[in-house]
């Protein structure tokens, strides 16, 4: 409530008669002072190429050392200004007015470190000055005297910017958000922290522009990406972006709240506070890849790549990569804890059937998932089982040696007892066969002398494991296993039955079975795939000889310059795809985890600190208990840091309130956040009439007509191919999705298409439509057919007060 406060006092606070000529004089300002940092920039980089090309002409080269960080440098302000002039649109974006602080220690960049005002620097006729100027940027620079002419973001000196509030304004009176692109500054909005205040820079008012930042970033229409809101972070937001990285940061916050901007935000300040400590890299964990692909321009917009990677839980495991949805059923079944249980059966059970194949039909790689949500009554053709070698026979001193069926059943028992990887037993299956052949042969009783019988024994192991016919028993018999063999064993109903006996019921293992005789993977299965390497192990292999880089031996700058920016990217990315675990972990929408995935996460974490964000609310998960459960395992005993987003800044107050009604259905006693803004726009209740495509087509097309940006169609799973269809021609601004694809995701505007529908799909229903309705920013239609019960105004009953 206290958030809410402060952002609404935030929000009145500017004033309403700035007329344009000001703001053109403001927008001057601004540009001088950009022009000033392009200029330096600039300097540093003809400074940097003067310094190389005189010592180059003087063939005075200096001690390796110096000449290595003076090429450092210029290569760094190559780059600086590249980036500058070619990635940001914004780079200078904020500016703080401070009154003088209490002491007049300064910090590294330049600043003063002081976070309140000295006595006295308000007069007590609520008069005061200006006694500090800072702005705010991408990147920091300093002036030739190391005066700071543009803070870094995440520099301790610009956390006022984004902390000050009228409740709480420290030293700040006025904030300023600068609008630019490449060079040119486009215009400024302000805010003003002490409203009550007259302030004086250089001897004049203090002039106040605008209608506050907040209010014209969420304003703005939306793309089919991300933006970042590094020109807006609000303060509760703040504190979580800032949060020291140690242990678990768990974060909780309703739709809209910014959880995923924040977690995205994060990322770039860890890498910027500690860039030694996040080379182990940073795995940003999306519950879709449609998620994926809305957010991952917002790190590079951020100034920061190569050491963050962006999945989606279906794409973790290197090489397989989800395309198909499971049924409500089948997904629990597979992402609960009884699958472990069943997997670990499933991976001593694979060995007897060896015909198995290798790997699983290749998957798509796209993005979009298959159509198979609701299907479980297609038919599959079982997968035949494969034969097992049933006897072994090998010649030893002359004499035929055989171990029948019963033999080798004991023995593989006795070799698979105990937890060890199933790939990494065979060498002691190896073994115990010899022993039961060395026993056979009766060798053993002959010779009393034990170091006679010891060297018998030894040429006999040898013999026969030089023996064709034994090698080829052995790897039939115990043959290495992938995690695609098992999984694709597991299509097998009877063998599934056999293995998920007492674990799935029969139901289960026979839907389970039919979705794994698909072609492609499903989220889930990543999930199963993941857990299964981790108990099969992979046997250790001779190590191949690294191919020596050519950019080992680079030293001198020519090389530098153009081929190690490229390469060195290059690189980063080859890093990133090779990486198994990383320092730090951030879950986002982690509510939907199932406790499969949090276990084949918590395998990339293992050392790792953590940020987790999400809503219990909105859940697609049905069992809530046991994913917390898995979730606590997965992150241990590390002791928690908790923070809660209290404000939506996606859906106007006119919107949430109708996905309240939903929550309230929900989940019983939980509170919505509170909704920053209101249009005036309330929802629409549309019931069909002529077909639902009829209806849902030209409720998206009048949506299109209203709104600049986006239109989403939201349908229950089952309907997503032919909502596409009903949408074909109306271009590229609208896109159909599925309940479960919403997630994470907005739009200018919003069809939400038979609630009742979409609640009834699974058994966390509810809350996978509550998610549904809270996706628009600006208008939000609601379509009903029958099923839904419509009142006379159209409202369904779901959504009735
Ligand atoms: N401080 C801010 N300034 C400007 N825009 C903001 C701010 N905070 C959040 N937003 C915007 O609000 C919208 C919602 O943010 P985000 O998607 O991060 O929320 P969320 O909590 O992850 O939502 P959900 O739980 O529904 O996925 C985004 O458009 C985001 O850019």
């Amino acid at each position: 409530m206290a958030a809410q406060v402060q952002q609404e006092a935030a929000l009145r606070s500017v004033d309403p008669s700035a007329h344009d000529s000001v703001r053109d004089r403001e927008i001057g300002v601004e540009q001088e002072h950009l022009d000033r940092v392009y200029r330096r920039l600039e300097e540093k980089i003809h400074e940097a190429e003067f310094l190389m090309n005189d010592a180059a002409k003087r063939g005075q080269v200096g001690t390796p050392g110096a000449l290595a960080e003076r090429d450092a440098q210029v290569f760094r302000a190559g780059v600086h200004l590249n980036r500058l002039n070619n990635e940001f649109e914004d780079f200078l974006f904020g500016r703080i007015d401070l009154l003088a602080g209490k002491d007049g220690k300064k910090g590294p960049d330049g600043a003063y470190t002081a976070v309140e005002p000295a006595e006295g620097a308000i007069r007590s006729d609520n008069t005061a000055d200006i006694a500090e100027t800072l702005h705010i940027g991408r990147i920091g620079v300093l002036d030739a005297d190391y005066s700071p002419l543009v803070i870094d973001w995440r520099a301790p000196a610009a956390a006022p910017f984004y902390r000050s509030t009228p409740v709480d304004p420290g030293r700040v009176v006025r904030r300023r958000v600068i609008r630019s692109k490449g060079r040119r500054v486009l215009g400024v909005e302000d805010d003003l922290m002490r409203p009550e205040l007259t302030a004086f820079l250089d001897g004049h008012e203090l002039p106040v522009v605008g209608d506050g930042a907040l209010m014209a970033a969420l304003g703005q229409a939306r793309s089919h990406t991300m933006r970042d809101i590094v020109a807006s972070i609000q303060a509760e937001q703040d504190l979580v972006i800032r949060a020291p990285a140690a242990s678990v940061t768990y974060v909780e916050g309703g739709p809209g709240t910014g959880k995923t901007a924040v977690a995205l935000h994060r990322a770039a300040y860890l890498l910027y506070q500690d860039r030694r400590r996040y080379a182990g890299g940073i795995l940003i964990v999306s519950p879709t890849p449609l998620l994926v692909a809305y957010t991952e321009g917002v790190l590079p917009s951020l100034g920061e790549e190569g050491q963050v990677a962006i999945r989606a839980v279906g794409s973790l495991v290197d090489g397989a990569e989800a395309t198909l949805y499971d049924s409500p059923a089948v997904a629990r079944a597979k992402g609960s804890y009884r699958m472990l249980k069943v997997l670990r059966k499933a991976a001593r059970g694979a060995l007897e059937m060896p015909g198995a194949p290798a790997s699983a039909p290749a998957a798509t790689g796209q993005l979009a998932f298959g159509d198979d949500f609701g299907d479980e009554d297609d038919t599959q053709p079982p997968v035949a089982p494969a034969s097992t070698p049933t006897r072994l026979r090998v010649v030893a001193f002359g004499r035929r040696l055989e171990l029948e069926a019963p033999e080798l059943d004991r023995i593989r028992h006795t070799a698979l007892s105990g937890t060890a990887p199933v790939n990494l037993l065979r060498p002691r299956a190896r073994r115990l066969l010899l022993d039961a052949l060395w026993a056979k042969s009766g060798a053993g009783s002959r010779h009393t002398d034990p170091e006679l019988a010891a060297e018998l024994r030894s040429s006999f192991d040898e013999d026969i494991s030089s023996e064709d016919d034994f090698i080829a028993f052995l790897d039939a018999w115990w043959p290495e296993l992938t995690p695609r063999a098992v999984l694709a064993a597991m299509a097998d109903e009877r063998r599934l039955g056999r293995w998920a006996r007492r674990i799935l019921n029969p139901g289960e293992v026979r839907r389970v079975a039919r979705s794994l005789g698909r072609d492609g993977l499903s989220v889930h299965d990543v999930a199963m795939l993941d857990e299964l390497q981790a108990i099969l192990g992979t046997p250790a292999r001779p190590r191949k000889r690294r191919e020596a880089d050519p950019l080992d031996q680079l030293t001198g700058l020519e090389e530098l310059m153009p081929v190690r920016e490229e390469s060195q990217r290059e690189r980063a990315e080859r890093l990133a795809q090779e990486r198994t675990e990383y320092a730090h972990v951030i879950v986002d929408e982690a509510q939907d985890l199932t406790p499969m995935q949090w276990r084949m996460v918590g395998r990339r974490g293992r050392h790792a600190t953590w940020t987790v964000v999400g809503d219990p609310a909105q859940s697609s998960w049905s069992d809530p208990d046991e994913a917390a459960e898995a979730r606590d395992e997965a992150l241990g005993t590390r002791p928690r840091r908790r923070f809660t987003l209290t404000v939506n800044y996606r859906n106007p107050a006119e919107i949430a309130e109708l996905a309240a009604r939903v929550l309230a259905l929900a989940m019983p006693g939980s509170t919505s956040p509170s909704a920053v803004r209101s249009t005036g726009v309330e929802p629409r209740f549309s019931v069909v009439r002529g077909g639902l495509a009829k209806t849902v087509r030209e409720e998206a097309a009048r949506l299109l007509d209203r709104v600049d940006g986006t239109v989403g169609v939201v349908v229950a799973m089952n309907r997503r191919a032919e909502a596409a269809r009903w949408l074909a021609g109306l271009g590229e601004r609208v896109v159909a999705l599925g309940s479960l694809e919403a997630k994470g995701l907005e739009y200018d505007a919003t069809v939400v298409v038979s609630p009742a529908e979409i609640a009834d799909e699974s058994p966390a229903g509810l809350r996978v439509l509550y998610v549904a309705l809270t996706r628009a920013t600006q208008q939000l239609t609601v379509v009903s057919q029958d099923r839904d019960e419509p009142d006379a105004n159209g409202v369904p009953d779901l959504l009735r007060d």
